[in-house]
């Protein structure tokens, strides 16, 4: 397995035998020094430098459970909010209460949901609302529609969120305006009213406030449950809560959390973080943030052809950012400088063109040939980072380890899927962070083992690289700290 540490091949007995007494000294109980000593940085390093993954692990993993990181703190804060669970039925019964989903579900050409992971992620919040006596008024967007068009209608949606909630969910053609309130005054206890696609008026994304304003004007109290639309500050995720209080969490929008920001700043560890997907570019922030936090990284995906190139390997016809080969260095070089142990695919799957149909061979990552191109990790690299996997306690993963959509160049993501799923069989927290990878999970037909799959993509991303959601920060803090702060 190349790795981050220069991939010294030829370990000296002084590097190995001082990894051991670092690994050694983790192991020492507090009072004795010990896990003082293996933090100093030239232990660490040189537990990493001996290539040795599983103690140089130990050794950074005790180091952080010593010192827990000012970021994950701050993070945390951001889970702190007032969630729907703390209304009780007082707070609720025969109350209008405004619940901004995010059932943006594909639909197929004769308008049938294809995955309606989104609706009955959205059940549980809607459930208690309505187990609780209140009047849900329901609103969504679908697609990016620009102005009023039929195809982005919500009305799909209605037949299986009825079905799922057991009742009729009642559908207004609009979004505001006093057809809508008058659907709203009829609305009973316990039922629900889906509105029309909120995206159709331009006010939504520009978050406008005076639609706001209206929206809020048809309830009470407000929900924000969108987690896949939680980055977006838009009238009906954002806007909205300045005209409605209390403004609280849904259930899943709070699990997302719990997992994205709470299992990833305070983890069980060991904890490992998989990258991959098509381009360094689009996940340096993920990468960088993660680094921060986990003992180790593995990398697949396109983005590895970058940092063999900076290491001086020739690629053939990979993928490549030249333009990032300083960037691909100085993350190893940060994974160095903080302990953790990343790993490079040490074999790839070749392709001779970018196509199903490719013809293909597996080599090692020093012996692309010219005009071949990367599109997977080969079956050594699978079997180091399953090594390495099976030492951890938390996983997150992010991005295909190749062309997954490509049968031939599937192998890799999906015996990572695979891997994930006998993991969390184990009670290790698995955790798989939106985009291509929830793809990779369910066609290998192992999306119910594992911990938790995001809903958002872009949401989850943002969250991963640390930043703050604003459909998140706008909700009203909890009025008990966490224990965890
Ligand atoms: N070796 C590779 N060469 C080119 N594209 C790749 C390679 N490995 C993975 N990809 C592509 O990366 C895409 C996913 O990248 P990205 O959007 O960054 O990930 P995610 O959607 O999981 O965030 C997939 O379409 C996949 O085909
Ligand atoms: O599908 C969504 O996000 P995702 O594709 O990042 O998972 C959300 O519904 C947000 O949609 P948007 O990216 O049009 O704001």
């Amino acid at each position: 397995m190349a790795s981050a540490a220069a991939a010294p091949t030829s370990l000296s007995l002084a590097a190995r035998a001082a990894t051991r007494a670092a690994a050694a000294a983790a192991a020492t109980p507090l009072r004795r020094g010990g896990l003082a000593a293996a933090c100093q940085p030239a232990a660490r390093s040189l537990a990493f430098a001996a290539g040795d993954a599983r103690l140089a692990v130990h050794v950074a993993s005790r180091c952080r459970q010593a010192a827990p990181s000012a970021r994950g703190t701050r993070a945390m804060a951001t889970m702190a909010k007032k969630s729907v669970g703390d209304l009780t039925e007082a707070d609720l019964a025969g109350k209008r209460v405004f619940v901004r989903a995010d059932l943006n579900v594909p639909l197929d050409e004769n308008q049938n949901i294809t995955d309606d992971t989104r609706i009955r992620a959205a059940v549980p919040t809607i459930q208690y609302l309505i187990g609780k006596g209140a009047k849900v008024i329901l609103s969504s967007h679908l697609g990016r529609p620009k102005g009023v068009t039929p195809k982005f209608s919500l009305a799909p949606i209605v037949p299986r969120l009825s079905e799922l909630l057991g009742i009729q969910v009642q559908k207004a053609d609009d979004v505001i305006g006093p057809e809508v309130e008058k659907l709203v005054s009829a609305l009973p206890n316990g039922g629900v009213l889906l509105l029309e696609n909120v995206r159709f008026y331009k006010e939504e994304e520009k978050n406008d406030p005076e639609f706001a304003q209206k929206l809020a004007s048809l309830a009470d109290l407000y929900v924000n449950d969108a987690f896949g639309t939680a980055h977006r500050a838009h009238a009906s995720t954002e806007g909205v809560t300045k005209f409605l209080k209390p403004s609280v969490a849904g259930y899943l929008l709070q699990k997302e959390l719990d997992y994205l920001v709470g299992a990833v700043s305070s983890p069980k560890r060991p904890f490992a973080a998989i990258v991959g997907g098509s381009k360094v570019s689009s996940k340096i922030g993920v990468i960088e943030s993660l680094l921060e936090k986990c003992d180790i990284l593995l990398l697949g995906g396109g983005m590895i052809f970058t940092f063999y190139k900076a290491q001086g390997l020739s690629v053939g016809a990979s993928l490549v950012e030249e333009d990032k080969l300083e960037l691909a260095t100085s993350l190893l070089a940060k994974a160095k400088e903080k302990g953790v142990s990343l790993m490079l695919p040490t074999d790839v799957v070749i392709a001779d063109k970018f196509a199903p149909d490719a013809n293909s061979q597996t080599v090692p990552a020093s012996a692309i040939p010219d005009g071949w191109m990367g599109l997977d990790i080969g079956p050594d690299s699978v079997a180091s980072f399953n090594a390495a996997l099976d030492t951890t306690q938390t996983v997150i993963w992010n991005g295909p380890m190749g062309v997954f959509e490509f049968d031939k160049f599937a192998v890799g993501t999906e015996a990572v899927a695979k891997k994930l799923a006998e993991l969390s069989g184990k009670g290790v927290t698995t955790i798989i962070g939106g985009g291509d990878s929830v793809a990779a999970v369910e066609k290998v037909g192992v999306a119910d083992v594992m911990s938790h799959i995001s809903t958002g993509g872009g949401a989850s991303l943002e969250l991963l690289e640390g930043k703050e959601l604003p459909g998140v920060v706008a909700l009203d803090e909890a009025v008990v700290t966490r224990s965890k702060l």
